[in-house]
């Protein structure tokens, strides 16, 4: 019997955390390393275990992934959650790298300069409710259907849910323009193993506060 998936990341969320959402709405158990200190950084590094000198990294099924957006791909084919033929994983594909954007921008906001995080808040309000919310928003009118892909669950829906909480962290009414996506926030959240994961004392990370973020800066130089 193969050992649980081993994630090495920062206790936080940063590029690990939809790798963490990814393996709970599977229901996989996963265990954490934490890099604390630019000395655990670098000791990943000497012992050859980290490709691109960089982490996230996944021990999964003997091998050593890297690259976030690699391990999330093998998860989902792994785990049943990339669609049934090429064109709902083209599809998944599409909705998750519009959702990676997203979150891309919200992620490192934390990390910047007071000046900027006042224009940066307003960037992702203004991408989040006219470029990438109403796409999804009209995937849902247009089939009618509770998922975003295949009439059935997907990575795209996890991925989805996860920046919609992200983006109501910034702007708690951030979906007050988006009925469909309202109910698709509570369809989506119910699910066992998410409704789970949402739970106080599950491996789902907090944003980060003040201490993760002068750690993330010494050790990975954000
Ligand atoms: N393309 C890689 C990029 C990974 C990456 O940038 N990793 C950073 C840590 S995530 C940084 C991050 C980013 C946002 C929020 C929290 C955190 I932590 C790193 O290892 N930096 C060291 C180096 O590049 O030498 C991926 O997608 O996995």
């Amino acid at each position: 019997m193969p050992g649980k998936p081993k994630l090495h990341y920062a206790n936080g969320r940063g590029k690990m955390e939809s790798i963490r959402w990814l393996l709970a709405a599977a229901g996989v158990e996963f265990e954490e390393q934490f890099i604390e200190t630019k000395e655990d950084l670098e000791k990943l590094r000497s012992d050859g275990l980290l490709l691109f000198q960089q982490v996230p990294m996944v021990e999964i099924d003997g091998m050593k992934m890297v690259q976030t957006r690699a391990i999330l791909s093998y998860l989902a084919a792994k785990y049943n959650l990339y669609g049934k033929d090429l064109k709902e994983r083209a599809l998944i594909d599409m909705y998750v790298e519009g959702t990676t954007d997203l979150m891309g921008i919200i992620m490192y906001l934390p990390f910047q300069p007071p000046e900027a995080k006042e224009k940066n808040l307003a960037l992702i309000t203004d991408k989040a409710t006219t470029r990438y919310f109403p796409v999804y928003e009209k995937v849902l009118k247009d089939h009618g259907q509770d998922y975003l892909v295949g009439n059935h669950f997907t990575w795209a829906d996890v991925h989805l849910l996860e920046a919609i909480l992200m983006a109501e962290e910034c702007k708690s009414d951030i979906l007050s323009k988006f009925p469909l996506l309202q109910a698709f926030k509570g369809r989506i959240s119910n699910i066992p193993t998410i409704k789970k994961f949402l739970q106080p004392g599950s491996q789902r990370k907090p944003p980060p506060d003040e201490k993760y973020i002068a750690q993330v800066k010494q050790t990975f130089n954000v």
